[in-house]
């Protein structure tokens, strides 16, 4: 039966921090607002843009502001990947599991039409049998059905399928979607979100843990 590996996109797949801060300042510059850090944009990532812009706003003191939504996606999804690039290590990596037949798909609390604008500038929409984005489905991450409906628009299996990510949210929804999960050492998530999954330290190390994970 198909092996199927459901990806996390931000922090797992690509480093996609650089372009996230840079539109992120580049709005609050627009409201006269002062700028974050790398690490502060950091910590804001993982639930998705309009989470992100909460916390940013409330960084500020200040409630949300439905219109930064639209005003930040058109600003990212023209830069997404002026910057953004696969991990080092994650090109051969995404080689060698095709090669041993694994299908492939992006689960990411970012929004699909961002997503698919990124992978496509990368070169990589080829290499993924479906992407769930964060308003894809009426849920997203760490609601297990987000993984699910990826899952299935794949046209995998949960007993054949491991989860991939780099924040609690993917640890939370892949175990409750059933899903054996490893947790990304290289991303965005603090120690502790690992949860007690099996940690790989780079992306090299991955292969190995999904054939574990599968085989557990
Ligand atoms: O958009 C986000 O906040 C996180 O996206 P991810 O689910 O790909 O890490
Ligand atoms: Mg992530």
């Amino acid at each position: 039966m198909q092996r199927t590996v459901i990806f996390d996109l931000d922090g797992t797949l690509v480093d996609s921090r650089p372009d996230i801060h840079a539109a992120l300042n580049r709005l609050m510059a627009a409201r006269h607002l002062a700028p974050f850090t790398l690490e502060e944009v950091t910590r804001f990532i993982g639930d998705g843009v309009p989470v992100l812009l909460q916390r940013a706003f409330a960084a500020r003191g200040l409630p949300a502001d439905p219109t930064a939504l639209p005003a930040f996606l058109a600003d990212y999804e023209a830069n997404a990947a002026v910057h953004t690039r696969l991990f080092e290590g994650m090109e051969a990596v995404l080689d060698g599991l095709a090669a041993e037949g694994w299908a492939m798909a992006v689960c990411t609390n970012k929004p699909e039409k961002a997503a698919r604008l990124l992978l496509a500038a990368l070169g990589l929409e080829g290499r993924f049998a479906a992407l769930g984005g964060g308003d894809s489905f009426p849920v997203r991450k760490p609601d297990p059905a987000h993984v699910l409906a990826t899952l299935k628009a794949a046209g995998g299996a949960p007993e054949m399928a491991v989860m991939v990510g780099d924040h609690h949210n993917d640890i939370a929804a892949g175990r409750a979607a059933g899903l054996p999960a490893v947790y990304c050492g290289w991303g965005y998530g603090l120690p502790e979100m690992a949860d007690g999954a099996p940690v790989a330290a780079t992306p090299g190390a991955l292969p190995a843990l999904l054939r574990q994970a599968l085989a557990a």
